[in-house]
């Protein structure tokens, strides 16, 4: 059941994300203090706050991330669509193709651009070539990167560059047609012409996707995203919309943060 929900997503491609009183704790350590918050679809949500407040474990909690790590424990519901994708009846590997993710670092495989962008269409079972180049095609030409690399897909993915490797991530991503991307300061080693094209990509694929983004660049938040969460020690102490939280926040901590009297 929770499986055929899941596959759901993809159809509907409007996924509702609630999180309600959600906890983290790696042993004894409480990470996460009991955040709630809904996340609307096909918007971008930036997460911001200073260095160790749980950004990046709150973002890996969408797709189930942290699971791999020893000590971690979790209590309250993360529901995509109504479902709870902590249940124990949840596949998922489903769960992750419905949830992308692009890391930091550019991390593609040591195998050609192609297969690269393929890889995730294999891994699912498909075999049908003109598929596959179709959707690698499709894949390549949404994260921007089909002028650079169509004449030569062969060419390692190693031998691009670090905007490129990142550019060629997403589309590894875009492939297997998620519904939710999750970015984790994705753009935090690349060159700001790198970074330019990567938030114009952003902004144009939220038409189609629901996108969640860790930033520490305040003016990136402020750029690209719908929606913004500032978090401090574990706390969501301020979620609204990214304009009324650069202009003119609720709380005196989100202001002294986005006016850089602390990070
Ligand atoms: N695998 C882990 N084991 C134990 N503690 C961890 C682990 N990962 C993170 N933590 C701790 O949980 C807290 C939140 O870390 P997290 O990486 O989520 O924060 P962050 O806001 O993303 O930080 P940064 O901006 O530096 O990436 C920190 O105190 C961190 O030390």
């Amino acid at each position: 059941m929770a499986l055929d929900k899941i596959i759901d997503l993809s159809l509907k491609k409007v996924p509702k994300i609630e999180v309600k009183d959600v906890k983290v704790w790696y042993s004894d350590f409480n990470a996460i203090k009991g955040i709630s918050m809904e996340i609307k679809p096909n918007t971008v949500t930036a997460f911001i706050g200073p260095s160790g407040c749980g950004k990046s474990t709150f973002l890996r909690l969408f797709n189930r991330m942290n699971d791999y790590i020893e000590g971690f424990k979790l209590e309250g519901k993360i529901k995509i669509n109504g479902d709870n994708i902590y249940k124990k009846k949840i596949n998922i590997e489903v769960l992750r193709k419905e949830i992308g993710m692009v890391f930091q670092k550019p991390n593609p495989f040591p195998k050609s651009i192609f297969e690269n962008v393929a890889y995730g269409l294999k891994i699912q079972g498909i075999k049908d070539k003109k598929f596959i180049a179709e959707r690698v095609e499709k894949a390549l030409k949404q994260a921007d990167l089909w002028n650079e690399v169509k004449d030569d897909l062969k060419k390692s993915a190693l031998s691009l560059s670090g905007g490129q490797q990142q550019r060629l991530c997403i589309a590894r991503t875009l492939a297997v047609e998620p519904s939710i991307i999750l970015m984790d300061e994705p753009t935090s080693a690349l060159d700001p012409i790198s970074t330019a094209k990567i938030e114009q990509l952003i902004f144009e694929l939220k038409q189609k996707y629901t996108i969640i983004i860790v930033t520490h660049n305040m003016q990136q938040a402020s750029r690209i995203s719908d929606y913004t969460a500032f978090f401090y020690l574990g706390e969501l102490i301020e979620f609204d919309k990214t304009k009324k939280i650069f202009t003119n926040p609720e709380k005196k901590q989100t202001e002294n943060y986005i006016t850089g009297r602390f990070g």
